[in-house]
């Protein structure tokens, strides 16, 4: 019996061995003749999109890419059709405003694809087109302009100073804190309240409902992430597209129509608040959102700043208890700046330039969104970093490779504020501060950077004003030990508190 006979007898193996040839025939056309083929990178990467998706799937992605960076340099081919960068000219023609903008870049649908339920989300901000989008982001900015974030002062103070009495509590009754849930219960109390006139009372109750639907936050985003990366597999798409949309749709209606409810509780609020959602929905404006632009906004704010505030917290917070001749620095400018509690405000705390040194450097040291956010390269191509990329490629920054390249920074390894100071010594004179861009640039940039440098400042302005901090032992391999789906999988950061002494 010949090969190709017994193979015709058994549809099974046939099934298989048209796979694997439709397989072979395509990494060599990957290799040799896809327009990227001039691009370098991993050639089993540039052949299959496996290796980029296992990484992804283990919680390595960033890591992975940060390593072939190291070998092949500014441009990387991480996938058949895909590259990584990681210049500052490089944030210029994939996010900003101008070339970017002029080769009609646009933000990769697959990536957000299994965040949200699209046909509920039709009017969110992150999936609008070019044009809804930017009446969207006119509506948005009011919310998070100067006056806007004055208005929003005292609520934000609020929260900030329940935490300080509650970490005051903690500290009483000789506890070991973690930090981790801290932070994330403060930044979601926040945020809340500036959505629905009403706090999660996750500072007040731990164990409350509200706080396992905020600890669970983290998997959310990972497993969109890895559904994302499977759905680029032809077959796993199609599976995903009859099963995902009614389990994913499912989820997310019960979520859609809980924010829905507190939206609701908080537009029949009679009294005047200067929240995020007074400036989305002012009828003294030309421009504002229908309601289910507001749910939809709802969503998408307690996701966007959610996660990534909590996380540039804890990365500053672990890496100033590591290091304490840092943190000695910091607690002298911060203690004798403010003689009392109430000196510490949104004018006071944008004056610290050591704590703004510190938490520049924590960015880079521990990027808050650490992947690179794609962008589809469109149908004409574009000049990305002086080489054309044909459309349909999707490109983007990995902030966590940019951010630890010896091309870029001296001793990158290290958490070194000092470098961003004003007068910084000679030997970070060449250090590429403009890579370091943790809000992205260019139109979709993030809107919500003055509000999360305000909460950062305030936070650890209030907290290292009242207490000592201390690092429990054993927590030497924070940063390295976590995994990273989209965001970091945090690890606790355990802590012990003293009252500060003062005369
Ligand atoms: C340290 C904290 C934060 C970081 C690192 C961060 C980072 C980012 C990044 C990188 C983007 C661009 C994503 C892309 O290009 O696809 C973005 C967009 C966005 N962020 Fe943030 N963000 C933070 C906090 C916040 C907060 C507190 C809010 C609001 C409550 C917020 C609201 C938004 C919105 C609305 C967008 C979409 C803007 C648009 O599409 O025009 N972010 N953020």
């Amino acid at each position: 019996m010949t090969a190709l006979e017994w193979l015709s007898d058994s549809p099974f193996l046939s099934f298989v061995s048209l796979v694997v040839l439709y397989n072979i025939g395509t990494s060599i056309y990957n290799l040799f003749f896809h327009p990227l083929s001039k691009y370098t990178g991993p050639t089993i990467a540039s052949a299959s999109r496996i290796p980029l998706t296992y990484a992804l799937l283990c919680g390595q992605g960033p890591k992975w890419i940060r390593v072939q960076h190291e070998k092949y340099g500014n441009v990387v081919r991480v996938a058949p059709d895909e590259l990584s960068y990681m210049t500052t000219d490089g944030w210029r023609d994939i996010y900003g405003a101008t070339p970017a903008a002029k080769y009609g870049m646009k933000r990769s649908d697959d990536f957000f694809a299994y965040f949200f339920d699209k046909q509920s989300t039709e009017a969110s901000i992150v999936s609008a087109n070019e044009e809804g989008h930017r009446r969207l982001r006119k509506i948005f900015s009011r919310a998070f302009s100067k006056p806007a974030l004055t208005a929003q002062e005292p609520l934000i103070t609020e929260k900030v100073d329940l935490l300080i009495q509650n970490l005051k509590q903690a500290q009483s009754a000789g506890k070991v804190v973690n930090m981790v849930d801290m932070h994330c219960f403060t930044v979601f109390d926040i945020i809340a309240d500036l959505m629905f006139g009403e706090s999660l009372h996750l500072l007040e109750d731990e164990n409350s409902p509200n706080a396992s639907w905020v600890r669970s936050v983290p998997g959310y985003i990972a497993a969109s992430i890895c559904l994302g990366a499977l759905a680029k597999f032809p077959i796993v798409r199609f599976t995903l597209s009859i099963f995902a949309p009614r389990i994913v749709a499912q989820h997310y209606k019960k979520f859609l129509k809980s924010t829905s409810d507190k939206v609701d509780a908080r537009l029949s609020l009679k009294e005047e608040r200067g929240d995020i959602i007074h400036f989305l929905t002012d009828p003294n404006e030309k421009m504002s959102l229908s309601r289910p632009e507001v749910d939809s906004a709802a969503v998408v704010l307690m996701l966007a700043g959610s996660d990534t505030t909590p996380s540039i917290l804890c990365g500053l917070n672990y890496l100033l208890l590591a290091h304490g001749a840092i943190l000695a620095k910091l607690v002298q400018e911060i203690r004798s700046s403010f003689k009392s509690d109430e000196d510490i405000n949104l004018e006071s705390v944008f004056k610290l330039e050591y704590l703004g040194a510190c938490i520049d450097e924590a960015f880079r040291v521990y990027p808050a969104a650490p992947i690179g956010f794609p962008r589809d390269v469109p149908i004409g191509g574009a000049s990305i970093c002086g080489g054309f990329v044909p459309g349909g490629t999707i490109v983007y920054v990995t902030p966590l490779a940019a951010y630890f390249s010896p091309s870029n920074f001296h001793n990158p390894e290290a958490y070194i504020p000092e470098r961003w100071l004003a007068h910084a010594e000679p030997q970070y004179a060449n250090d590429q501060k403009l890579v370091v861009q943790p809000f992205s640039i260019g139109p979709r940039d993030c809107l919500g950077k003055p509000m999360a440098y305000f909460m950062i400042r305030m936070i650890f302005c209030k907290i290292l004003w009242h207490f000592d901090v201390e690092l429990q032992p054993g927590q030497e391999n924070w940063i390295k030990d976590q995994k990273i789906y989209g965001t970091w999988q945090k690890l606790p950061i355990l802590v012990k508190l003293h009252p500060v002494k003062r005369e």
